[in-house]
């Protein structure tokens, strides 16, 4: 399986859906209405590379000028439906740049419902806390964890429905449309049906942050091509050595080049025989080009369209409710934004005053300007400090290698916090408390001794504060002997001081606070063979004054904080811009 390259931004460390359940709807066959696209406005001026980049996958998924696929070649009617656009191939068509695949929404397909499979009854109910504790992702979080369940839309129970016959396929949609949500479900049923050969699935992503986001490794580790720039024949020498199998897409050429490995290996139908699940959304983050070489995405692939049996746009946006907002958002994707929706945008250049102590996230596109910001604010601090260092460990030994893939890990090689630090959670622990919750540190204290009469007795006695603490978070919670050691309960009483821990209070998403004692949790890249890659152990805190964009990519923050102004002098929509503000559920 695999998660294509423009899907990194939708990636989600966020998979819970904080309690949001949707009551099944009655069951019906879906028309997939299309998201609006916006008509383009003629350029006045030569459009720079990046800007005809844009404008091509612009063209691409609003579905115009009319589409013309290139004629199917024999094996590419493999497709189940066929191409709503196929039989315009044998007339004489004006030529476009970019080509969709043939069943892309957005073309007329949209108009029509794209499923040929019988709709399931309802939305299934699905449980994100077994998304989130797959073997690859999970990171070892051992204390018990109460996720709420929730329900998949019938758009998603459609794709899932098709995954579960075998089939291929690629889905896309929007911010927010709850592509990662979907995919965890997948992966999940996936490891299911194929419970007694686990390496049979293989969750695969064209970056490392992508792939340890979703519990996998890079294509380029798991196939074992290596920068994958040989010819495929050479390749598939190099993967019969490694003893590897392989399957996934990054840009176009990749993609091909995947796919006759697959079959030389396997010979046995497109792409080897490999279901392929791909997802992603081209305009969040397309595949990166070398020099001035034209972008070619997955879906150009000359192999796409025999491969690919299905392509589903998701349209019902979850991550905000507000339809102003989506619009603007929309417009934004498209590259087309409206005066109105500019001057909305400009309205929200304003401070806000929150009374719960904690400020926004400022996003940066660079790393240095987010330590910047963040040392600044941690040194008008003048309270207790602790530093935690991380463990790190895995097989791979190589220390460029290592230090790459540690890079993707949220969790920072040394994280120093004060006493009143803002900190953002980035695991998942239970409804309330999800990877993107905001808090702050309150007390530092010895777990030995957490929760315990001498903790209450310390705070009473003019410790650093008052007030009742609940609950652990980190997967070293468990062995820890957390309050309940009475022999550490003993050596603490007795001044022996184990390494504090933070006690942190989080704002929870519909008011409320709660405060919990956090310990360390372990994050992992693990092949399906089960081979550890790399981990690291840490406590699951960053510093959240400020964080890059890149690392904000797929998570659901409720207050950020982007200077868009450059963008809006400049008129460049691009990805980058895009993702950012998609990631708050309001304005
Ligand atoms: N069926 C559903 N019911 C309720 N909430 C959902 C559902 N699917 C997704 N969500 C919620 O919507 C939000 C966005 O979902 P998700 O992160 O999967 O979207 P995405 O398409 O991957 O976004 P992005 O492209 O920005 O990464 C999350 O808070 C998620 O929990």
């Amino acid at each position: 399986m695999s998660k294509a390259r423009s899907g990194l931004g939708s990636v989600k460390r966020d998979w819970s859906s904080n309690g949001v359940l949707h009551e099944p709807r009655s069951s019906q066959e879906i028309a997939w209405p299309p998201t609006q696209a916006p008509q383009p406005a003629a350029p006045s001026r030569k459009l720079t590379g990046s800007e005809l980049r844009l404008k091509a996958i612009q063209e691409a998924l609003a579905g115009y000028p009319p589409a013309v696929p290139p004629p199917l070649a024999k094996s590419s009617v493999q497709n189940k439906r066929a191409s709503p656009t196929a039989q315009l191939a044998a007339e004489p068509q004006p030529k476009r740049a970019r080509q969709l695949p043939p069943d892309w929404p957005g073309t007329d397909a949209l108009s029509r419902p794209t499923l040929s499979a019988k709709p399931p009854s309802g939305y299934s109910r699905t449980n994100s806390k077994s998304a989130f504790n797959s073997p690859a992702s999970s990171s070892g979080t051992s204390a018990p964890k109460k996720i709420a369940p929730i329900f998949l839309s019938q758009e998603q129970t459609q794709i899932l429905k098709l995954v579960q016959d075998g089939d291929s396929v690629f889905y896309t949609g929007s911010a927010g449309t709850g592509k990662s949500v979907l995919l965890r479900e997948i992966i999940k049923t996936l490891r299911k049906k194929y419970a007694k050969t686990p390496d049979a699935v293989a969750i695969t992503a064209s970056t490392g942050i992508a792939a340890c986001n979703i519990g996998g490794v890079t294509i380029h580790s798991f196939s074992g091509i290596g920068l994958g720039i040989e010819p495929a024949e050479e390749l598939v020498a190099k993967i019969r050595k490694n003893k590897k199998s392989m399957i996934s897409m990054v840009d176009g050429d990749l993609f091909d080049k995947l796919e006759k490995i697959a079959t030389i290996i396997r010979d046995v139908g497109p792409f080897g025989g490999i279901q392929v699940i791909v997802t992603g959304d081209f305009f969040q983050l397309p595949p990166v080009t070398k020099g001035v070489q034209q972008v070619k995405f997955a879906f150009e692939a000359e192999t796409w369209k025999k491969t690919v049996k299905h392509t589903f746009n998701l349209t019902k946006v979850f991550r905000q409710s507000d339809q102003t907002f989506v619009n603007m958002l929309n417009e934004m994707r498209f590259g087309n934004l409206s005066q109105k929706s500019i001057q909305s945008f400009k309205s929200l250049s304003r401070e806000i005053e929150y009374d719960d102590g904690l400020g926004p996230t400022e996003l940066f596109p660079r790393r240095e300007d987010v330590e910047r910001s963040n040392s600044t604010r941690m040194s008008r601090l003048r309270t207790t400090e602790e530093t935690y260092a991380s463990v790190d460990g895995g097989s791979i030994s190589d220390p460029n290698q290592r230090e790459k893939m540690l890079s993707n890990f949220m969790a920072p090689y040394r994280l120093v916090l004060r006493i009143d630090a803002q900190v953002m959670l980035i695991k998942n622990v239970d409804e309330t408390l999800v990877n993107g919750s905001m808090g702050r540190v309150l007390r530092f204290v010895d777990p030995a001794i957490y929760g315990t009469e001498l903790d209450a007795e310390l705070m009473a006695g003019g410790g650093p504060r008052g007030g009742v603490d609940a609950g652990v978070v980190g997967a070293s919670a468990s062995n820890s002997g957390v309050g309940g050691d009475k022999k550490k309960n003993a050596a603490a009483s007795a001044g022996v001081r184990n390494k504090p821990y933070p006690v942190v209070e989080f704002m929870l998403p519909h008011g409320g606070r709660r405060r919990v004692l956090v310990m360390p949790e372990v994050w992992k890249v693990e092949l399906p063979s089960g081979e550890v890659q790399i981990s690291r152990t840490q406590l699951p805190l960053i510093l959240a004054w400020a964080m890059s964009i890149h690392k904000s990519q797929g998570q659901t923050l409720d207050r950020v904080k982007v200077d868009l102004g450059k963008v809006f002098e400049k008129g460049v929509f691009g990805s980058l811009v895009y993702a950012p503000p998609s990631n708050p559920r309001t304005f």
